[in-house]
């Protein structure tokens, strides 16, 4: 199916920098009123990715949509990029906004992008990017995402295991630790991010008094001081995170996440070892070398394998290659749900009437469900045992005890 000529239609005037991850930019629409692109978002991709847009709009409504609930998810769509010009003064326009340790640009030359719903259109929006919500098993006291953080040298109190926990002080607390790590000015942080009126605001450069005063949410002469302010987001956000739809979808992230990690990565690579001892004559390839990125179908199989387990075990099959290519799919998508992100709009966060805060339904959408590249298997690998190794160096006194209440959980 043609897909609409975004360059042809608009000028890159009309589409302004709102934020970006590793892999895309994305821009917002600003131009004249066109039904098509009014309240929409553009993502476009920096480096090369071996995924084009139309798989991954397949693997976002073909494959995500069976093992996460519709009302969490977006509608994404292909839109052509024909011109390069245009694409290059995109990319112009844009460089000033970007933050500077983004070396990276616009791929120019792709072709297509991605126009999907803006989730950030009203007042008030958080993004939170949750990570690995489960302690490996037999390892360390720590989470992965907290080694990975002393690692490197970031100083942050939030841990994942406490926002996806069933304890509501614990959520609260990772919502804290993740606002004071957003307002302590971490411009490399990407684990809370606050939009207001459509717009990012950087971590740390403002106050959020003299932000929500400029943007006319907030009086003049301020009615909450910085401290309420920062009361006031956690406790809003709070409550969205413990209604019931909001804990049910991080139940369901973090149970993908950790039965999707399945054996782990150490595991899978030890099985991959064994597989290829048995067949090859010549060297063992590193470790996902000559796998070809899943198709659709391939996720399908998977995806109705992996729901069959979830319900129950499988007779055992002694079938090494057909497990370790089970495996691999299951690692390739954990890691998917490990890095998402989730957009949340707070229509009520300013309400002078604080039991409104139980009653509005704000939307909570899940952002960046794209498959990962399967040559990343090897930067995993790598990167978890640099992790591990360079975690064990720490002093006793340094090192977390990360507490995963998953079991309790499920024994309640
Ligand atoms: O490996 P991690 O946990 O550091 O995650 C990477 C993210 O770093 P983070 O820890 O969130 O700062 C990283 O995010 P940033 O660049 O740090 O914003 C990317 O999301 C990267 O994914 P990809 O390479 O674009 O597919 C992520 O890589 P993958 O592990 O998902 O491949
Ligand atoms: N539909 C949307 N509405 C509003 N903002 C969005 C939307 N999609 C993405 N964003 C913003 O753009 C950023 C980059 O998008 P996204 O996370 O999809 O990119 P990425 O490069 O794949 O990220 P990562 O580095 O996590 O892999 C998001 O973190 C979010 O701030």
């Amino acid at each position: 199916m043609a897909s609409t000529n975004l360059t042809a239609t608009t000028s890159p005037f009309h589409w302004k920098y709102l934020s970006e991850g590793a892999a895309t930019i994305v821009f917002t629409y600003t131009g004249p009123p066109n039904e098509c692109f009014h309240d929409k978002v553009l993502r476009v991709r920096k480096g090369a990715a071996p995924e084009d847009e139309q798989n991954s709009v397949l693997f976002q409504t073909k494959i995500i949509s069976r093992l996460l609930p519709q009302e969490h998810l977006v509608n994404v769509e292909q839109v052509s990029l024909l011109s390069k010009s245009w694409l290059e003064t995109l990319a112009n326009l844009c460089a000033e906004k970007r933050p500077k340790w983004r070396t990276d640009s616009i791929d120019l030359s792709r072709n297509k992008g991605l126009l999907a719903p803006n989730l950030v259109l009203c007042p008030i929006s958080v993004e939170i990017k949750p990570k690995w919500s489960f302690l490996k098993p037999q390892t360390t006291q720590a989470c992965r995402f907290c080694m990975h953080a002393a690692c490197r040298g970031r100083a942050t109190s939030y841990c994942p295991l406490d926002l996806f926990s069933s304890s509501p002080a614990r959520v609260k607390k990772a919502i804290y630790a993740l606002y004071d790590c957003w307002a302590a000015g971490d411009p490399a942080q990407n684990n809370f991010r606050l939009f207001i009126n459509g717009m990012v605001s950087p971590p740390g450069t403002h106050n959020l008094q003299a932000i929500l005063q400029r943007s006319g949410i907030l009086s003049d002469p301020p009615i909450l001081g910085e401290g309420e302010l920062r009361d006031l987001v956690v406790e809003t956000l709070h409550s969205v995170l413990v209604q019931p739809k909001a804990f049910s979808l991080l139940k369901t992230l973090n149970c993908l996440q950790r039965t999707l990690d399945g054996v782990g990565i150490q595991r899978l690579a030890s099985l991959w070892t064994k597989v290829h001892e048995k067949s090859s004559l010549n060297s063992i390839p590193s470790f996902g070398q000559g796998c070809l990125q899943p198709t659709t179908d391939d996720w399908h199989s998977f995806v109705n394998e992996y729901l069959k387990r979830q319900n129950g075990p499988l007779p055992h099959t002694s079938n090494e290659e057909s497990a370790l290519q089970y495996q691999l799919l299951s690692y390739l998508l954990s890691a998917t749900f490990k890095d998402c992100s989730i957009m949340i709009m707070l229509p009520g966060l300013l309400f002078e009437d604080k039991s409104e805060l139980s009653t509005f339904s704000p939307r909570i959408t899940v952002i960046d469900l794209d498959t990962k590249p399967i040559h990343s298997l090897q930067k995993w690998i790598d990167q978890d045992f640099d992790i591990v190794q360079k975690y064990s160096e720490f002093k006793d006194n340094e090192k977390k005890q990360c507490s995963d209440d998953w079991d309790l959980q499920h024994l309640q």
